[in-house]
């Protein structure tokens, strides 16, 4: 059996009184697309944010390649290979997408913050962000800046700077949010070439996508998992079925 990669155990989160996240036990393997899904509110965005290290954890413990991750700072769980792209696109828009993904680039090889000194540093950084937005098929709009990318591409980029980050895991906000039909088609693409490079967990509400996509699904009501399976087995479990009930379709 694969080892696992991410493994969740028992964990918690609460604002206040409201449990948003309640004994979450995952173990994702090495190689694997799984997606989370689940009614608005059910603490899917949190869980995520828990695991980048955005939200601290009230109790349990989050293991990542081995070592436990639960108290370090999200810069460290960047280092040690877990990359997230947000619900909400976060790229310099005066920026070329070349340039984007180049700082990211800059980034993840600890050199200072600064935009392209000479040609042989350029290049150090240039063709590696080619090769993420190659990736993710941005490579004929490397030079526009990113401002002028429909949203589409703006998502498109976005993991093309999460790739430049040499991610073990890929986390993924919703990351057809906003596209339309054409474009998420193509950041599904997108998403089933990378499945080869990296594993990724996925937030996401395009049904078909999600089922398209994962190797297994977890299903969170309430904060806590009610199902995790194949596809076909949570197309097929009645408890999945009824707490979508009134909420989105399954497929
Ligand atoms: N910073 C916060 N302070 C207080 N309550 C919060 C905070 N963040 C989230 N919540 C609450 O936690 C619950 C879960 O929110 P979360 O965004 O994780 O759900 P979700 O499953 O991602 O929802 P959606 O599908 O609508 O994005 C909601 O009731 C939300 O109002």
């Amino acid at each position: 059996m694969t080892k696992p990669l991410l493994e969740l155990q028992n964990l918690r989160k609460t604002y206040g009184a409201l449990v948003v996240t309640d004994d979450v036990s995952l173990s994702i393997p090495e190689g694997e697309v799984h997606a989370i899904i689940g009614p608005n509110g059910a603490g899917k965005t949190t869980l995520i944010h828990q695991i980048s290290g955005l939200a601290s954890s009230v109790s349990g413990r989050i293991v990542f390649d081995g070592e436990d991750i639960t108290r370090l700072p999200m810069h460290e769980r960047v280092r040690r290979g877990l990359a997230r792209s947000f619900q909400i696109t976060s790229v310099l828009p005066g920026f070329s997408a070349l340039e984007n993904v180049a700082l990211a680039v800059q980034a993840r090889s600890g050199s200072s913050y600064r935009l392209f000194g000479n040609a042989a540093r350029e290049r150090r950084l240039n063709e590696p962000a080619m090769e993420c937005l190659g990736l993710v098929g941005l490579a004929p709009r490397a030079h526009l800046p990113a401002g002028l990318l429909s949203h589409g591409e703006k998502r498109q980029l976005e993991l093309a700077i999460a790739l430049a980050t040499e991610p073990k895991l890929l986390l993924l906000d919703e990351p057809l949010a906003g596209t339309g039909h054409d474009e998420s088609r193509r950041v599904v693409e997108v998403l089933r070439r990378l499945r080869s490079r990296t594993t990724i967990l996925l937030i996401e509400h395009d049904m078909d996508a999600v089922f398209s996509l994962a190797d297994r699904i977890s299903v969170l009501v309430y904060g806590r998992v009610v199902a995790t399976d194949t596809p076909e087995r949570i197309r097929a479990n009645p408890e999945v079925r009824s707490a979508y009930l009134g909420e989105e379709e399954m497929v």
